[in-house]
């Protein structure tokens, strides 16, 4: 790439046009020769504040915003008036290239499970497609864990040139609010958009909920181009202001759920481990078969199949390829059933309504109790702890408040702050020893739900990331049970 190439986006001055970019950064720590220095204000710190850093180890030039307080380096300083969206687009720019048809998700929640089941869909229809987002990477031949659920918009270009040079030619990503506001996909040129629905989370970082809503809705409004299909979740109390946002946006809107105009959804039946439905799309009624439980995941499905059908792919195939749907891991996964068929799921709830629409979705196959082993990571949004203790409280029938990533905080207080809206609860810190406890007292009849951590490998306390899987302790919870004469008799 050479300076010319983003003279659009920054004030090159009279830099020469023609000088290389060898490398972009927005970290001092990453910059070597020939690297453009993005100096991005943050929320710990201010990469202004590094820009001298990132010239001594290289940097030709820094792009600043215009306010930034950037002076007396001996390279020239480019101003701009968004940093971070000139970040994002150079970035496009400087990787050139990404699957032909891109489509982001975004939602409260679900996003993660959309993105797996449009990537399936697609690659039931014989397409090379790959996912992107929580739980990583996934494409032909390839599985990497993920940390950010939208990466930062250096390693994202560069992540979706290497997917269109090994021949991937459909991609779905989820679009998380912070990304959307971080300008982290800015830049990737969308076929479609998604979105599944709004509930709290993250208000640590939003204002409130409108601010948040507001921050999702930049993907209609700003990333997605006029005329292209939002596909939007009619059943949602946001549904309606998403709609107007998608509106204002000029999208092509599409409906999906029961009050969906473009898939909607006619009857749903729940069967133990999936559900029946009948959809009706374009005059015709599709009798559904997925083999996941919980109607929330038949809402993720509609908007998987609307992504799917609004960029190019057939209808009968889509509906087929629901049938061969794998659940996202450790979303409403069942890892196992004690001997005597209670069965046992990993599931992703960290937030009050997933919370909810999974102890909600478990209740209809469940004829003895529902028991619920779940805490709240630390670091976040603490309002939301006693939210979901009311919610465990009024839905399921044994809780057990257990540790969840304390992070920096103590966690005996995140433990309080849960109980303070379930004064029943049994308060169990180590969360192997609360997944042992839960699985014993299981009876006939009874499911478990190990909420919160979902495919998550570590429990993080104090700076520490400690291997901790909730399936690998649910199977070998199960496995002790199944070798314990005397267990699985408590009620
Ligand atoms: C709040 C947040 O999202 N922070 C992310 C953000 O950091 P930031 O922009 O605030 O950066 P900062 O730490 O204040 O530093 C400012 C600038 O100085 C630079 N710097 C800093 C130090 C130095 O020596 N030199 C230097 O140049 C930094 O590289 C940065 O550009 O950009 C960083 C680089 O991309 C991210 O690693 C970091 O993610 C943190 C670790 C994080 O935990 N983010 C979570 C909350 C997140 O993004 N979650 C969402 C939603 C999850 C979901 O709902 O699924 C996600 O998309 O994953
Ligand atoms: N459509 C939905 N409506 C309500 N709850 C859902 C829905 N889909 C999933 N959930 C619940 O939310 C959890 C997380 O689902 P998923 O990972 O698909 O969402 P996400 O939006 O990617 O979440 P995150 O932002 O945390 O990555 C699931 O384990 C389930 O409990
Ligand atoms: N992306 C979410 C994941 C939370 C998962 C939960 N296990 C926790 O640690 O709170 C967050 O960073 O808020
Ligand atoms: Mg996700």
């Amino acid at each position: 790439m050479r300076l010319a190439d983003i003279a659009d986006l920054v004030d090159i001055g009279d830099a020469d046009p023609n000088s290389p970019v060898a490398a972009i950064a927005s970290d001092s720590r990453q910059v070597a020769g020939e690297t453009l220095f993005f100096a991005v204000p943050g929320t710990k710190t201010d990469g202004a504040a590094f820009a001298a850093d990132a010239a001594s180890a290289g940097a030709t030039a820094v792009v600043a915003d215009g306010a930034a307080a950037v002076n007396g380096l001996s390279i020239p300083v480019f101003r701009t008036d968004n940093v971070r969206r000139a970040l994002a687009l150079s970035a496009a720019r400087f990787s050139c290239g990404q699957p032909q048809t891109m489509v982001a998700v975004t939602g409260t929640a679900g996003k993660t499970s959309v993105v797996s089941f449009v990537r399936q869909i697609w690659r039931h229809a014989g397409l090379q497609a790959a996912s992107i987002g929580t739980t990583g990477v996934n494409a032909p031949g390839r599985d990497d864990y993920g940390s950010l659920t939208t990466p930062d918009p250096i390693s994202l270009h560069a992540l979706l040139a290497e997917l269109a040079a090994s021949g991937v030619t459909h991609g779905a990503m989820e679009a998380s609010s912070h990304g959307l506001e971080m300008y982290r996909l800015d830049g990737v040129e969308l076929a479609a958009a998604g979105f599944t629905n709004l509930g709290r989370d993250h208000l640590d970082f939003h204002a409130d909920a409108e601010d948040y809503h507001r921050a999702k809705m930049r993907l209609f409004r700003q990333l997605l181009p006029k005329d292209a299909p939002a596909i939007v979740f009619s059943d949602d109390p946001w549904s309606e202001r998403t709609i107007a946002a998608a509106e204002e946006g000029g999208c092509e809107i599409l409906t999906v759920g029961r009050l969906g105009t473009f898939l909607r959804l006619e009857r749903c039946e729940q069967l133990q481990d999936g559900q029946r439905a009948q959809i009706l799309h374009a005059g015709h009624h599709y009798e559904v078969d997925l083999p996941l439980a919980g109607e929330f995941q038949m809402a993720n499905a509609l908007v998987a199949a609307g992504l799917a059908i609004s960029t190019g792919s057939e209808s009968g195939s889509v509906f087929a390829a629901l049938r061969h749907l794998k659940g996202a891991s450790g979303r409403l996964e069942k890892v196992g059933a004690t001997k005597d068929g209670a069965a046992v799921y990993v599931d992703y709830a960290h937030k009050p309504e997933a919370l909810e629409n999974v102890l909600r979705a478990v209740r209809p196959f469940t004829t003895g109790k529902v028991v619920v082993v779940f805490g709240c990571g630390g670091d976040r949004d603490p309002g939301k702890r006693p939210i979901m203790g009311e919610i465990a409280g009024r839905l399921a029938d044994t809780i057990i408040v257990t540790d969840d990533n304390p992070r920096s905080e103590e966690p005996a207080l995140i433990r309080a702050a849960i109980l303070e809206a379930v004064s029943d609860a049994i308060e169990i810190g180590d969360r192997r020893r609360a997944i042992e406890v839960a699985v014993d007292m299981l009876g006939p009849g009874d499911t478990l739900v190990i909420a919160g951590k979902g495919h998550e490998t570590g429990q993080t306390i104090k700076g520490d990331t400690l291997p901790f899987s909730d399936h690998e302790e649910a199977r070998r919870a199960l496995a002790e049970q199944e070798s314990d004469p005397a267990a699985g008799t408590a009620s």
